[in-house]
C-alpha cells in the first residue's frame, strides 16, 4: 500500500513545523525519518496516520484521500508504534494487544482475535509478559509491548516512531530485524523514524532527512548519509565509511559544531 504527501504544510498555532513536504512512498518499501530533536519527524508520522489535521496539502493512502477515509478504515490500513502507551490503571498486555484488533471486528462484534494476538505478542517477544499489567514492565519490555500491538493490528502500513527507545543493544537488533522481517513476508510498507543513523542506514531501503520543515534529502542511504548531511542537518562533524559486511554507511562522529 503506498503513501503519498503532496505539498503538506502544518504548524501547531502560529508556529510552521511542516512547509511544503513532498513525499511518496512505494507499496512495500522501507524509508526512514531521521532529522534533528523537533524537526517534525513525529509531527509529519502523525498526520500520516490521520491523527493530526494538515493546514494544507494532500495524504493519500494507495491514492484514497486519507481525510475521506474513517478512523477504522484507516486503522484497518495503518498501524502505527506510538512513543507512549495508553496509560490505563491495571491493563494487561494481552488486553492491550487485543485492542489491536478492533478495526478488524465483525458487524456482530464479534473478534477473531485470539490466533492474531498471540503471534504478535510471540513476533515481538513479550509473550512471557501476557498477563503482565503494563505498569510493571521496564521501559524496554513496554517498547516491544507497542510493537506487539502495532503488529496485532495486521495492516499494510506500519508507521513506528522511535521503535528502538529504552532497548538494549541486542533488543534494538532484534526489534529492527523483526520489522524488516515482518515487512518482506507480508509486504508491508514501513516508514520509521530512528536516530541512530546507521540503523537507518542498514535497516531502510531509503532515507529521508527533515530539516527546517521540508525534505533536505531523499534517497538512498549511501546517498544520503555524507558529511554535508552531518554538518548541515545535525551540526556534526563526521566521517562516513562503507560497512564492508553490509555494504552500507557508518557514521565515524568527531564532534558536535
Ligand atoms: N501538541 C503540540 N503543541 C505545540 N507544539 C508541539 C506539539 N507537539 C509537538 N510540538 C512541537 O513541534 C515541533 C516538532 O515536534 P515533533 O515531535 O514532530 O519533533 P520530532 O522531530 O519528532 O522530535 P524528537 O526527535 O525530539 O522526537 C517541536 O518543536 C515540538 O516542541
Amino acid at each position: 500500500m503506498s503513501i503519498t504527501v503532496q505539498d503538506l504544510h502544518f504548524s501547531y498555532g502560529t508556529r510552521p513545523i511542516l512547509t511544503g513536504i513532498d513525499l511518496t512512498v512505494e507499496p512495500g518499501e522501507s524509508v526512514a525519518l531521521v532529522g534533528v530533536n523537533g524537526c517534525g519527524k513525529s509531527t509529519l508520522l502523525r498526520l500520516i496516520a490521520g491523527l493530526l489535521e494538515p493546514s494544507s496539502g494532500r495524504i493519500l493512502l494507495d491514492g484514497a484521500e486519507l481525510a475521506s477515509l474513517s478512523r477504522r478504515q484507516v486503522a484497518q490500513r495503518l498501524a502505527v508504534l506510538h512513543q507512549s502507551l495508553p496509560p490505563v490503571p491495571g491493563l494487561t498486555v494481552r488486553r492491550l494487544v487485543r485492542q489491536g484488533r478492533y478495526p478488524h471486528r465483525g458487524p456482530l462484534g464479534l473478534l477473531r482475535e485470539s490466533d492474531s494476538v498471540d503471534e504478535a505478542l510471540e513476533l515481538a517477544g513479550v509473550a512471557h509478559l501476557a498477563d503482565r499489567v503494563l505498569d510493571t514492565l521496564s521501559g524496554g519490555e513496554r517498547q516491544r509491548v507497542r510493537l506487539a500491538l502495532a503488529v496485532a493490528q495486521d495492516t499494510r502500513i506500519l508507521l513506528l516512531d522511535e521503535p528502538t527507545a529504552h532497548l538494549d543493544i541486542r533488543h534494538q537488533l532484534q526489534v529492527l530485524d523483526l520489522v524488516r522481517t515482518l515487512r518482506a513476508a507480508r509486504g508491508l510498507t514501513v516508514v520509521t523514524v530512528l536516530h541512530e543513523l546507521d540503523h537507518a542506514a542498514r535497516f531502510a531501503e531509503r532515507i529521508v532527512a527533515l530539516h527546517g520543515g521540508r525534505v533536505r534529502a531523499d534517497g538512498r542511504p549511501a546517498d544520503v548519509i555524507t558529511p554535508d548531511l552531518l554538518a548541515e542537518v545535525f551540526g556534526v562533524a563526521g566521517r562516513v565509511v562503507i560497512d564492508e559486511l553490509h555494504g552500507t554507511p557508518r557514521c565515524l562522529l568527531d564532534a558536535a559544531l
